[in-house]
């Protein structure tokens, strides 16, 4: 019997769920993205497999629209954060994720590159004249950097509170790099300074339509009300 009205439940909401992916297709391939979503919408036999899937997903989530940088100022502000090729190596891109998560940030993008030579000298093109340029660019460029775009209120100045002096041995105990590194030359994070930076940044990182995700936490309203 429950087993029965499981399954009725299960397929009318997987009928829902698949309206509401084609939908979202939809605006993916107005985006521009990539066609194996509209393939995959299409597919009738999605609609078995999928039932249990679609039983838990009950809000459709779009293809981004809002600016690369959201809005500055708004709930709706991002950055670019990098976890560098030491970061990745010492194990630490979980606690580096865990940390934007609790403090309430919202995570719309994420991907694990190797970013080329000249990625990366645009990346850092306002250090070119810096002793340590090449090796900056040595360092970056052999990978494998973890790329993220985190969004939220402040986001930009909270991220680099978050992560702390360029320098270790200025980096307050508690943020990232005061926690986990000790060398200026490996600083395991990069966070945007700017919005200017962040739209410049996540344009570099992220640019191609389809890489960020707009979605809403289910917890909104307890992170973001004022009162
Ligand atoms: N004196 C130095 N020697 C070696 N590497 C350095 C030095 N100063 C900075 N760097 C490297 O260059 C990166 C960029 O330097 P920048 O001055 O932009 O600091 P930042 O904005 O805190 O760092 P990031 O841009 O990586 O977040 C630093 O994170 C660090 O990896």
């Amino acid at each position: 019997m429950f087993a029965r009205s499981f399954t009725k439940i299960a397929s009318r909401q997987s009928t829902q769920a698949i309206k509401a992916r084609a939908f979202s297709t939809a605006n993916r391939a107005a985006a521009g993205a990539a066609p194996r979503f509209a393939a995959y919408a299409t597919a009738g036999a999605v609609a078995t497999a999928a039932a249990s899937y679609a039983y838990f997903q009950t809000a459709p989530i779009y293809a981004d629209a809002k600016p690369l940088a959201g809005v500055k100022g708004t709930f709706s502000e991002r950055t670019f954060i990098a976890v560098k090729p030491d970061g990745v190596h010492r194990g630490l891109v979980g606690k580096v994720i865990q940390r934007f998560e609790e403090r309430g940030y919202k995570l719309v993008g994420l991907k694990q590159v190797v970013p080329s030579r000249d990625m990366t000298e645009e990346h850092y093109a306002d250090l070119k004249k810096k002793p340590f340029f090449k090796g900056l660019v040595d360092y970056m460029s052999q990978g494998p950097v973890v790329a993220m775009v985190w969004e939220g209120k402040d986001v930009i100045r909270q991220g680099r509170a978050m992560i702390g002096a360029t320098n270790p041995l200025e980096s307050a105990p508690g943020t990232i790099r005061g926690q986990y590194c000790i060398s200026v030359g490996r600083n395991i994070i990069h966070g945007s300074d700017s919005f200017e930076s962040a739209e410049k940044e996540i344009g570099l990182w992220f640019g191609k339509a389809g890489e960020l995700v707009d979605w809403t936490q289910s917890g909104a309203e307890w992170v973001q009300s004022d009162n």
